[in-house]
C-alpha cells in the first residue's frame, strides 16, 4: 500500500497535475474545433513511409463498418523522432503542452514499469531493461463526434494494445471506453485527474500472462461528442521481449516465445 502511495506521489511531484491534464484535454479540443482546411495541413499521406502519422478519418475495413466521422490525429513523441509536419501549429500552445506532456510521461512509464516489477516482488529494472532506453511513445489524438445511431456505430472496434503500456487521458465529461471481463463489457468512470493505465500485449507477454492486456472498444453517444488522448509505449526497436526468466517455472510455465520487438522498422 505505501509503495503505491509513494508510486502516486511522485506522478504529483513530476508535474502530472489535474491541472495539466486539463491543459492537455483543453489542446486537444481546440484542435479538433479548427475548420477542417485548417486541420488537413496535416493530413496523413497514405502513400508516403510516414505510415499512420498525421491526421485522417478512420479507413473503411468491412462493408458492414457505418462511417462516423471519427476523426484521428497521429503523431511520434519523442523529440529525435518527431516529425513536426504533423504537429499542430493552432492552438498555439499545442506543441509547447505536447512537449511537456511528452516529458512527464517518459518519467512515468519507468516509474510504472518499476511498480509493476515491485508489485510481483521482482528487481526494480526487470520491465525497464526489456522496454530499453528508446522506447518509443506514439500519440493517438481522438474524436468521436455525436452519433444518431450509437446501437449501429461503434467508436472504435474491440482490441487490445499492442503496446507495452498505454496511457490514456480521457473526456473528462462523457463516457465511451468499456472494457470486456467474462464476456461483458464493463463501462469505464470518468476520473477527471487520472490518468488511466492500460497493460498492452507486449507487457502481458513480458509478464508471462500474469497481466492482461484487456480487450476495450468505445461506443458513441447520440447526445455529446468525445474525445481521448492515447500515448501507446513500445519497447525499443532493438529489443527483444519475452517472458522474465523469474516469472517461468513449473507451476508457470512460458507462454509466450521470445519476439523481436513486433514494431521492428526495416
Ligand atoms: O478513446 C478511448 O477512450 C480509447 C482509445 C483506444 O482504445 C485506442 O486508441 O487504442
Ligand atoms: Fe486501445
Amino acid at each position: 500500500m505505501l509503495k503505491w502511495l509513494f508510486n502516486v506521489l511522485q506522478l504529483i511531484n513530476h508535474g502530472m497535475t489535474p491541472s495539466f491534464l486539463d491543459e492537455v484535454r483543453e489542446v486537444t479540443k481546440q484542435f479538433f474545433a479548427l475548420p477542417m482546411e485548417e486541420k488537413q495541413k496535416y493530413s496523413r499521406d497514405a502513400e508516403s513511409a510516414d505510415g499512420i502519422e498525421g491526421y485522417g478519418n478512420d479507413k473503411i475495413l468491412s462493408e458492414k463498418q457505418i462511417l462516423n466521422g471519427t476523426e484521428r490525429l497521429h503523431i511520434t513523441l519523442n523529440p529525435e523522432q518527431r516529425k513536426l509536419k504533423f504537429w499542430p501549429e493552432n492552438p498555439k500552445v499545442f506543441r509547447d503542452i505536447l512537449n511537456d506532456y511528452t516529458i512527464k510521461l517518459s518519467m512515468v512509464i519507468e516509474i510504472i514499469l518499476t511498480a509493476i516489477a515491485r508489485s510481483l516482488d521482482l528487481e526494480d529494472n526487470c520491465f525497464l531493461d526489456q522496454y530499453g532506453k528508446e522506447g518509443k511513445m506514439n500519440a493517438g489524438f481522438n474524436y468521436y463526434p455525436k452519433c444518431p445511431r450509437p446501437d449501429l456505430v461503434i467508436g472504435i472496434e474491440e482490441h487490445t494494445d499492442a503496446a507495452a503500456i498505454t496511457f490514456l487521458l480521457q473526456d473528462n465529461e462523457v463516457e465511451g471506453l468499456q472494457f470486456q471481463k467474462d464476456n461483458q463489457w464493463f463501462k469505464v468512470p470518468i476520473i477527471p485527474e487520472a490518468l488511466l493505465v492500460i497493460v498492452g500485449d507486449q507487457a502481458e507477454i513480458m509478464s508471462n500472462g500474469i497481466f492482461k492486456s484487456p480487450v476495450h472498444r468505445v461506443v458513441t453517444n447520440s447526445e455529446r461528442e468525445r474525445i481521448s488522448l492515447a500515448v501507446f509505449c513500445l519497447p525499443g526497436f532493438n529489443e527483444e521481449i519475452g517472458p522474465i526468466d523469474r516469472l517461468v517455472d513449473e507451476s508457470r510455465p512460458r507462454l509466450y516465445k521470445k519476439v523481436p520487438h513486433i514494431f521492428k522498422e526495416t
